[in-house]
């Protein structure tokens, strides 16, 4: 990637905790991610992880009883006449934020477009309604702008579509208008959570080339919040694999594909359904997620973990840095921990895939 590359967002050092009745729980540990104009970054790891609230935070929309101890959001945007402006979103209020963010500069695409549509409003009305409100659109000019939407997103008849109720429409079509309302006012930043999770396989597939083809087109970033390391490896150019509230191995795709350093990154990587073997035993990684009310010293993945170290239950590892892009918080890196090698499975799996790869012409 070139030098001149322009950031879009840059996440740092965030730390939230929730109040709650039981206690504080310390949700997010430490973030840090940066993205730039026309990439795509994934957040990766198990439910509970921290996905959610940490693209939350940067939209905005953290439930009240979060407490942000540290960090900063700067989301970096662009007004209609071309200008670049940088702002905090921590910082910002969140009706400011309502009219001068969300939905209009960063767009969200949820899991299930059912709960993001109003079942009483037709879709054409639906997909106008942030132009008029964000920019005062002439109706006559939003509606053609619609129907240019949703012909965008594959949709044919347009015309007629934009008078139809969800209802009438199909899982994956409805997933389609989503985006085309996400798009309607251009925005710079595109979060997709779990954005095929809800639809079939073949249509998961469409959507996703879909989200691809108009990210290109039109040059705007995307976040990828998922458990499926699937949907990263079509999808993203760098990877954020989150464990217990902090992203504990990041890199390029390529990187976390073919040379994964976290034991939690290996696990995820052995749990992903293989199509190029007859093998469906699926791997699961043993135990679950740690309950985030009750801290525990050390590593916060090592009771998972078959190749914890002592200094695990002590101290919390630091990121190793791999490479220029890659690093991973685990001590199996540091110097004077003893050889660990990712397991002989994983490995042959890997090898498979760079295969795979070789052989369709493709990164991964
Ligand atoms: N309003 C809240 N009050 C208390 N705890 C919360 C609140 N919102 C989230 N949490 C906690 O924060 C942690 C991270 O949740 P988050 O929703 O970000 O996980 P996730 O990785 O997105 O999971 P999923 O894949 O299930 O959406 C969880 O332990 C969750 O219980």
């Amino acid at each position: 990637m070139s030098e001149t590359k322009e950031k879009i967002l840059k996440i740092n050092d965030l730390d939230i905790t929730f109040k709650t009745t039981a206690g504080p729980v310390h949700a997010i540990r430490g973030v840090n991610i940066d993205l730039y104009k026309g990439e795509t970054v994934a957040i990766v790891g198990e439910s509970g992880s921290g996905k959610s609230v940490t693209m939350k935070a940067a939209m905005g929309i953290l439930a009240s009883n979060a407490v942000v101890d540290s960090g900063s959001i700067e989301f970096t945007y662009s007004h209609a006449d071309g200008s670049k402006e940088t702002v905090d979103i921590l910082t910002q209020d969140k009706k400011w934020i309502r009219k001068h963010i969300n939905g209009k500069r960063i767009a969200m695409v949820f899991q299930d477009p059912m709960t993001s549509l109003d079942p009483t409003m037709t879709i054409g009305k639906q997909i106008m309604e942030g132009m008029i409100w964000h920019f005062k659109t002439p109706k006559k000019e939003a509606w053609d702008k619609a129907v240019e939407l949703l012909k965008e997103v594959g949709i044919s008849d347009a015309e007629k579509r934009m008078k139809n109720y969800p209802h009438q429409l199909s899982g994956g079509m409805r997933q389609r208008v989503v985006i085309a309302i996400a798009l309607a006012c251009n925005p710079d930043l595109l979060i997709c959570d779990e954005p095929t999770t809800a639809l079939d396989v073949t249509i998961q597939a469409k959507i996703i080339e879909l989200i691809k083809k108009i990210q290109d087109e039109r040059g705007i970033s995307v976040i990828y919040i998922t458990h499926d390391l699937g949907v990263v490896a079509k999808v993203a150019d760098y990877v954020n694999v989150m464990y217990a509230g902090k992203i504990v191995e990041k890199g390029t795709i390529d990187e976390i594909f073919y040379d994964p350093r976290h034991p939690y990154t290996w696990g995820l990587l052995s749990a992903m359904p293989d199509l190029n073997t007859d093998d469906h035993r699926l791997y699961t990684i043993p135990g679950s997620p740690p309950n985030l009310l009750h801290e525990k010293t050390g590593d916060a993945f090592a009771p998972r973990n078959r190749y914890a170290l002592e200094i695990d239950d002590k101290l919390e590892p630091p990121m190793f840095q791999v490479s220029d892009t890659h690093y991973a918080a685990t001590w199996l890196l540091d110097e004077r921990a003893p050889k660990v090698e990712m397991p002989a499975e994983l490995k042959a799996r890997i090898e498979r895939m760079k295969e795979e790869a070789k052989k369709n012409g493709s990164e991964l």
